[in-house]
């Protein structure tokens, strides 16, 4: 038998280091420092897994702790945009600098290494695993508490690898009322269980729509069966979030950082409460 490489791909031999649970995670940059990492992750594109995201990390961040946001949406990075981000980052000989947003948030996302951030990124998935691990492995991650990743949307091969690659703490679920909710929770339960990571929680977004004249509170999408899945599947709702016009605003004009509202408060304190830094 020739000597293990311990490259199981291109060896046939059954042994004990075929069967022994290979850890697959990257290793961080080795000037890095990330505490916490949560991913976050929807069923499909569109449901505001971006918003929550960016949105989680100003909260945190407002109550004194250091974010990041790793943007390992590929091909739909709308993470800069959000903060207002159009420089594209700088290296040098020990990794990525992440950009920094306005307060302090620390950012890596595709969109600042392109040439042109309108151009579509037409990778397929190994390609686009590959960049979200020098992500994680070349950027310079600087005394981070809390990191959020902005997921591929779906549980299919690119988000599994990203799961695989990346140390994660816990996983938020987002989800709007409209969606076979059931169904998504469900796949992202059992991804989660299989790779071993707790779900912290569910967002349900677009929940409402309160009318600003009267206040009366509209179900656009439908009645919320959110509390009932999340008791099912064991788990808690984090954050019930309005269609909100100017929340949209913010995100859509560069500008999250100056959000109002209390809508993710709860879910900051899970965090706090179940991954203490
Ligand atoms: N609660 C909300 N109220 C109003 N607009 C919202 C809300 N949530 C999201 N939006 C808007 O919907 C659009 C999609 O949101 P977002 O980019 O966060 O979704 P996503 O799930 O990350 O999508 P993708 O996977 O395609 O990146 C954005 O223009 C955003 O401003």
């Amino acid at each position: 038998m020739s000597e293990c490489t311990h490259d199981c791909s291109s060896c046939a031999q059954n042994c004990a280091s075929r069967t022994a649970p290979q850890d697959l995670h990257e290793k961080l940059n080795d000037l890095s420092s990330v505490k916490k990492v949560i991913a976050v992750v929807s069923g499909k594109g569109g449901v505001g897994k971006s918003l929550v995201t960016s949105a989680m990390a100003v909260e945190l961040n407002r109550r004194g702790h250091k974010t990041a946001i790793l943007d390992a949406d590929i091909t739909g990075p709308s993470i800069p945009k959000a903060f207002g981000i159009t420089e594209r980052a700088k290296g040098n000989e020990f990794g990525i600098i992440p950009e920094t947003t306005k307060t302090g948030i620390d950012i890596m996302s595709v969109n600042l290494l392109l040439e042109n951030t309108t151009d579509p990124v037409v990778w397929r998935g190994p390609v686009i695993s590959g960049t979200v691990k020098q992500f994680w492995s070349e950027v310079i991650w600087k005394d981070v508490d809390y990191m959020f990743v902005d997921m591929p949307p779906g549980t299919g091969d690119v988000p599994l690898t990203v799961f695989q690659s990346i140390p994660l703490d816990g996983i938020i679920v987002v989800a709007s009322p409209q969606e076979l909710v059931s169904m998504i929770v469900s796949k992202a339960v059992k991804m989660a269980e299989l790779m071993n990571v707790p779900i912290l929680g569910l967002v349900e977004n677009m929940s409402y729509f309160k009318c600003p004249d009267c206040g009366k509170e509209h179900k656009i999408f439908g009645d919320s069966h959110i509390d009932k899945i999340a008791a099912e599947y064991g788990t808690r709702v984090l954050a019930k979030v309005p269609i909100d016009p100017d929340l949209a605003k913010s995100v859509d004009t560069g500008t999250v950082e100056l959000f109002v509202g209390d809508w993710f408060e709860n879910a900051a304190n899970t965090i706090e409460d179940e991954l203490k830094v």
